[in-house]
């Protein structure tokens, strides 16, 4: 298990987990994490936030006065059928798209528009729904490749191996092993990211968005393609990853079955709207979802299958 630094901040009851992992500091549990916000303030601050989103494509609505809130901490799932508005939503929630109206709240600033270059520093990273891996680089690299926007140091001192230059790449060569070991790919370390199965390389992307340890992990669709058991596992892998490192997951989903045993809150959305959002109990009982899903997913999709 990875041992991780944290800091807590008593002005605004909010913990960050923002250092990187390191070897020696133990872990506090989530039990102790979220002990001593709850005593300054029963109402967690959302870490993201979306108002009134509304965005077009020509005369098309993607997405129509889309509202919803991330609280720290909490797996959040954000669901729909076919051309339901989930990849405009994510796309402007990393800054990739800019909506007509609305705003976004992260890090604590109000955007228009996530400004993407900044999107990791403000503590977001992502995973694509199609693998964005370096092929030809071995699966270490890949992950290294995550922390590239935390370097300082200068180009011709990685040429030249500048002592700032070595201790970075031995820092991020630690935390990129720490990360291999924790999601069980220390043993393909080496070998060629092209050359895994499916399955793990779409763990090996969910490593490197992790390598930088991030407040928020944006999934798409990390569970596209897999087999049942695959699914299984990688439910599990993204389940530590909230409980061991603090860090809130937001899942992008086409699936309501793999969903509902894995999230703490869905947000469903229908040809642009979102028609629910409550707890897994909440949304498979609600009429508009299952009309919604009528035809799509069969009745037992909506039981707790992972
Ligand atoms: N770049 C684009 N230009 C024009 N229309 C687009 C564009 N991107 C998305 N759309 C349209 O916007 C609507 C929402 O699409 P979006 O890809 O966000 O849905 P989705 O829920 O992610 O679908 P899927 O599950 O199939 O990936 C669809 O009708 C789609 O055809």
């Amino acid at each position: 298990m990875l041992d991780t630094h944290y800091t807590f901040s008593a002005l605004d009851g909010s913990a960050s987990f923002r250092e990187f992992p390191s070897v020696n500091v133990q872990l506090p549990n989530r039990a102790s994490r979220v002990q001593a916000p709850v005593a300054l303030s029963l109402t967690p601050q959302p870490v993201l936030a979306l108002d009134d989103v509304t965005l077009s494509f020509g005369g098309l609505t993607a997405l129509a006065e889309i509202s919803l809130s991330v609280n720290p901490g909490e797996i959040r799932a954000i669901i729909g059928p076919n051309g339901a508005g989930k990849s405009s939503l994510i796309n402007i929630i990393s800054g990739l798209y800019r909506p007509d109206t609305g705003f976004i709240t992260l890090g604590g600033q109000v955007f228009r528009q996530v400004p993407a270059s900044r999107a990791a520093r403000l503590g977001l990273a992502r995973t694509f729904q199609n693998l964005a891996l370096f092929k030809g680089l071995t699966v270490l690299e890949n992950v290294m490749a995550g922390l590239a926007f935390t370097r300082r140091s200068t180009f011709i001192g990685q040429a030249f191996g500048l002592p700032r230059a070595r201790r970075e790449d031995r820092d991020a060569r630690e935390r990129a092993h720490s990360i291999l070991s924790f999601l069980k790919l220390e043993a393909h370390a080496d070998r060629l990211a092209g050359s895994l199965p499916y399955g793990l390389q779409k763990r090996v992307e969910m490593a490197r968005a992790l390598v930088a340890n991030p407040e928020i992990l944006l999934l798409d669709e990390p569970m596209a393609g897999m087999t049942v058991t695959e699914k299984q596992e990688m439910a599990g892998f993204i389940r530590s990853v909230r409980d061991d490192y603090g860090t809130t997951i937001i899942l992008i989903e086409h699936d309501i079955g793999v969903v509902m045993g894995l999230s703490d809150r869905i947000a469903v959305l229908d040809y642009g709207r979102k028609i629910a959002d409550g707890t897994p109990a909440e949304v498979r009982a609600d009429q508009a979802v299952i009309d919604a899903y009528l035809g799509v997913a069969r009745h037992d999709d909506f039981e707790e299958g992972i």
